[in-house]
């Protein structure tokens, strides 16, 4: 990772991810339209909406899982899809589950995703240490040797949670990554968003969850009513609505 850009950087360099004109149907509605956004080095963005308002579909657009959709995302100004391999591999999604296998063990689970493009370089010992570490950092010291179907649902999120330690990406996209996670836990996680951030990483997330710190984040909110759009703004934080086709404000200004 590397350390927080200079602000004149920030500035002069395009946004590390960016939608021009985004729009996606799903059965006949449409979702959201003219969605124009940006996320630079060091933000963190917070999609909200309703229940099938779209935020996990947005979610895998953003990462490149469905294709299905108008406009353009961008990675660092580029079409993702001329920059295919550099975005992958600056990208690590979570996603709604926690993706892990019941019957592997937490320190196998990491093992597979390191095989799958963590650290293959790595050698083995010193991969192994670096999962035994990122085990150890979301509270799963002592529960490494499990079976992952015998944790609850709280530690299995905590595994996939782990990935964030363990794979080194400037770009998170993340769906509800807070799920089941206990208090401690949210209080961890909050603050490994936001040192992430500062570190100039950058993160797209869903949840309902409502960060102790709001002023550090950007929220996005899909479904919005006209009328319903402003929430809670912030010093830095800023706020975007936006609605589908069949509700009456559809908006696409750039967050
Ligand atoms: N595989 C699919 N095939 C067809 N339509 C789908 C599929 N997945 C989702 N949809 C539709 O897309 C819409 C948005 O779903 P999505 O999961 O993106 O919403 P969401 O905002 O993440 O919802 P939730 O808060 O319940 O997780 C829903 O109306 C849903 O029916």
């Amino acid at each position: 990772m590397p350390s927080q850009p200079a602000s004149d950087e920030v500035r002069s360099a395009p946004p590390l991810l960016a939608v021009v004109a985004l729009g996606c149907e799903r059965d006949e509605r449409w979702l959201f339209e003219g969605l124009d956004l940006s996320l630079h080095a060091g933000e963190i963005l917070q999609v909200e909406g309703p229940n099938g308002s779209g935020k996990t579909t947005l979610l895998k657009i953003l990462s490149g899982q469905f294709h299905d959709y108008e406009g353009e995302v961008l990675w660092r100004g580029q079409p993702t899809s001329r920059v295919r391999d550099d975005f992958l591999g600056s990208l690590l999604y979570l996603g709604h589950q926690p993706g892990i296998k019941g019957t592997l063990t937490a320190l196998e689970n990491l093992a597979w995703y390191q095989a799958l493009g963590g650290q293959p370089q790595a050698k083995v010992e010193a991969r192994r240490e670096l999962a035994w570490a990122a085990l150890d950092a979301v509270g799963l010291a002592g529960f490494e040797d499990m079976p992952a179907q015998q944790l609850s649902a709280g530690q299995q999120r905590r595994i996939a949670l782990a990935r964030l330690h363990l794979t080194p990406r400037r770009l998170w996209v993340l769906d509800e990554p807070f799920t089941a996670i206990d208090r401690d836990g949210v209080q961890a996680l909050e603050a490994l968003l936001l040192a992430h951030a500062q570190r100039g990483g950058s993160v797209v997330m869903t949840t309902h969850h409502r960060f102790s710190q709001a002023s550090r984040l950007r929220r996005l909110c899909l479904g919005a009513k006209e009328g319903e759009k402003a929430e809670q703004g912030s010093e830095q934080g800023s706020e975007q609505g936006v609605g589908g086709k069949d509700t009456a404000s559809t908006q696409g200004a750039s967050a």
